[in-house]
């Protein structure tokens, strides 16, 4: 397994490009199994979930290609399976969103249950609601979650008792091609579901209200091809300011947008990072030690959990004392006794964590444990004096592109320690 070498203390200073957004390229891709036509897609990030999406529509029998080099690729085909297996779900939870997609295009899905992750239970009773509400007949067996629709489906109104973006992505999908209109209420208002909204809606989908909390969908007979660029990552962006920010450096992170992060921006601004929008990106600067300060994790547009363990590393060399509050997921603060063994302070009291600043942290051999939490040691060892050490980087590989490049070209020094082949 590779691991990094990380030697900290440098500060950052330059330009890093935010690639395209992993958590809209994924749903981007799903949404391609609706159209009758090729999906053109580009600014698709080069990580390793996009590539176990590949593999999953490949097995569905669905030529995924790339055009025009790296970034670009082709959706399209027949599609010859409508099972999604369990050693691609376990691996990248996205697959779930197969689940619409397929039900509204062929009548029938096999996919199966996820199951929970690292970061907690992570169940998908509001999909599968949603989608009954629609007309699918849904049974559980053997692990899968079987559902059909022979009729196909028919346009309703679903309430979600909460605003579950995945929930929210499969119903809205497959909403598309459902006879009549969809009312979602209590919708997720991510900006991934609004980039998912105007691809679909490019396809011929035709869908209002994707930013607003109530998404209607009138279900059309067919989607078609289309080309779309995927939207910026915002987490990629946020993770990239909180490095900036702790090592006191000026870096204009090219492509971020404020607008998709303003809960994230206000907290950088509360602790003493200057953030400010310019033409080409997001231009981060900090100067002197950071000050504590507090955060719960909300639905967009709250402060986004998909941050929180960064947030956690940068504030633990922030002066005074801090309390993160994490209400979305029950079991993501794994990363919380790897900080504390470069030096943190940081005590868990339930599902909030005290984070008492301290001056320095000190290099370590530390574990990733999950794909933000292993961000959040980079940054740790990016301000540590001496060596980190971070093993598991097949985590971070999952969604973060080409870190060492990126963060080596701000003056970072960090390296990629490549296994050695396995013999055989
Ligand atoms: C609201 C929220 O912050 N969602 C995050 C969540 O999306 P993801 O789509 O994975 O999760 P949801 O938004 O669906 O779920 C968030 C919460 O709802 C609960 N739940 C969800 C579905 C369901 O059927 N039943 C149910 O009880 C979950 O247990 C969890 O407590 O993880 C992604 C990856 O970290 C983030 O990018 C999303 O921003
Ligand atoms: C946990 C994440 O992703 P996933 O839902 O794919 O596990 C994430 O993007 O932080």
């Amino acid at each position: 397994m590779d691991y990094f070498l990380i030697e900290g203390g440098r500060r950052l200073e330059g330009r890093i490009p935010v690639g395209g957004a992993k958590n809209s390229g994924l749903k981007l891709m799903v949404a391609s199994l609706l159209s009758e036509g090729p999906l053109i897609l580009s600014n698709v990030p080069d990580i390793a979930d996009i590539r176990t999406m590949r593999t999953l529509l490949g097995q569905l029998g669905y030529e995924v290609a790339e055009v025009d080099g790296p970034g670009t690729l082709s959706l399209g085909g027949a599609i010859h399976s409508v099972e999604a297996p369990y050693d691609i779900v376990s691996r990248m939870r996205a697959s779930i969103l197969v689940l619409g997609p397929l039900l509204a295009r062929m009548g029938e899905a096999r996919v199966s249950l996820p199951g929970g992750c690292a970061i907690g239970t992570r169940p998908v009773d509001l999909h599968l609601k949603g989608l009954e509400a629609l007309g699918a007949e849904i049974q559980l067996e053997a692990g899968y979650i079987h559902a059909r629709a022979p009729q196909g489906l028919q346009g309703g109104r679903v309430v979600l008792p909460f605003p579950s973006v995945g929930a929210t992505e499969n119903i809205m999908m497959a909403a598309t091609l459902a006879r009549g209109t969809t009312e979602l209420v209590n919708a997720a208002r991510e900006p991934e579901i609004l980039d998912l909204a105007k691809c679909l809606n490019a396809m011929g989908a035709r869908i209002t209200g994707a930013h607003s909390g109530t998404i209607t969908i009138e279900g059309v007979e067919r989607l078609h091809g289309a080309h779309y660029a995927v939207m910026p990552d915002r987490i990629e962006c946020g993770t990239y300011a909180c490095a900036v920010g702790m090592t006191g450096g000026d870096v204009l992170l090219e492509g971020g947008r404020m607008a998709d992060q303003e809960a994230v921006v206000h907290a950088l601004q509360q602790a003493g990072v200057e953030v400010t929008q310019e033409a080409e990106g997001l231009r981060v600067r900090s100067q002197g030690r950071l000050r504590g300060l507090d955060l719960t994790t909300e639905p967009y547009p709250g402060f986004p959990t998909d941050m929180q363990a960064q947030f956690m590393a940068m504030l633990s060399v922030a002066e005074g004392a801090s309390m993160i509050t994490e209400t979305i997921f029950e079991n993501r603060f794994m990363h919380v006794p790897e900080l504390n063994r470069m030096g943190a302070n940081i005590t868990i009291q339930g599902r909030a964590a005290v984070i008492r600043g301290v001056e320095h942290l000190s290099g370590a051999r530390v574990m990733a444990t999950d794909l933000r939490a292993s961000f959040s040691l980079i940054l740790a060892g990016l301000v540590a004096e001496g060596e980190t050490e971070l093993s598991r980087v097949y985590h971070l590989d999952r969604g973060y592109e080409h870190v060492e490049k990126k963060l080596s070209a701000c003056g970072a020094k960090i390296k990629r320690v490549k296994a050695p082949a396995k013999a055989g």
